[in-house]
């Protein structure tokens, strides 16, 4: 289903997304300065920090939701930023998202919900779309709900069906802003499983925005650490690495959760 004529991605491994010298203020507020790091295809990479230091706006930036101050985004070779607008709309349809709000329309069914990108995006019949729609809620484990209103199901069957939605257009890459806030541990234990299981069976790249340090350490191939006074990224490698052997006791206590860690570190 993805006809990409203008997106072709790297092989799994290679650099699909680019992030160079990025700087975001907002107004007089300086949120990032001279960010860069790439992501690999296939790479499951999550995005963590204090709160505040930028890691939605980074998000966001990343998918051309916004403008940056300076600096540039690629995607598979297209700068974000400045694509044409065949581009611009081959760019949408490889990017999944799965925001904090899960972001269901409440009045619409699960199978409805999912159906709404491939009405924008494919010209599949209404059949062939609700066997899509079908199809994506097995994947995430709610085959048989796709009559279901969103207010009908619980938080973390909310999540799944988001992100069969995030799913719908089969993305080559998928974002999530915090996709564990307001589940309780097991219901996020069993949504960082599916997350893995996704990745491993689709070999979809996932940027994920977390906190959850439980979640990190289940699921990110590599993390990157963005710090608010330095105003961009202080740490990238595996977590558990960072934790042990980081030469920066902020980043060795944000991932080893040390009472104060993140904020504390900076003052000691
Ligand atoms: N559209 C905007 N206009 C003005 N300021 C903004 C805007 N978006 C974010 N900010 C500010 O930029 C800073 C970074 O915000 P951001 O939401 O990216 O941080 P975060 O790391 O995701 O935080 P949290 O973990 O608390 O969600 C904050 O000070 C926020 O108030």
């Amino acid at each position: 289903m993805n006809s990409l004529a203008a997106i072709t991605p790297p092989e799994p491994g290679e650099p699909i997304i680019k992030v160079r010298g990025l700087s975001v203020r907002f107004g007089e507020l300086e949120v990032l300065r001279d960010v860069s790091f790439d992501v690999m295809r296939g790479e499951i990479l999550v995005i963590v920090g204090g709160s505040g230091c930028g890691k939605t706006t980074l998000l966001r930036h990343i998918i051309g939701l916004h403008q940056p101050n300076a600096g540039r985004v690629e995607f598979s070779g297209v700068d974000v930023h400045n694509a044409s607008s065949r581009q611009t709309r081959a760019l949408r349809r490889s990017f999944g998202m799965l925001f904090q709000s899960g972001a269901l329309l409440g009045s619409m069914n699960l199978a409805e919900n999912i159906c709404l990108p491939l009405e924008d995006h494919t010209s599949l019949s209404d059949r062939e779309m609700l066997q899509v729609a079908q199809m994506k809620l097995s994947l995430v484990g709610l085959a048989g709900f796709q009559n279901h209103l969103p207010a009908e199901i619980s938080g973390g069957m909310k999540k799944r069906a988001g992100l069969a939605r995030a799913m719908a257009l089969d993305p080559l890459a998928l974002f999530f802003d915090e996709p564990s806030a307001g589940l309780d541990p097991i219901t996020s234990a069993e949504l960082d499983a599916l997350i893995l299981d996704l990745n491993k069976a689709l070999g979809t790249t996932m940027i994920i925005v977390s906190h959850e340090l439980a979640s990190i350490f289940a699921i990110a191939h590599r993390v990157i650490m963005l710090d608010k006074s330095k105003k961009g990224l202080i740490a990238q490698g595996d977590p558990r690495w960072l934790r042990d052997n980081s030469p920066d006791p902020l980043v060795r206590n944000f991932f080893g959760r040390n009472p104060g860690g993140v904020e504390g570190a900076r003052t000691k």
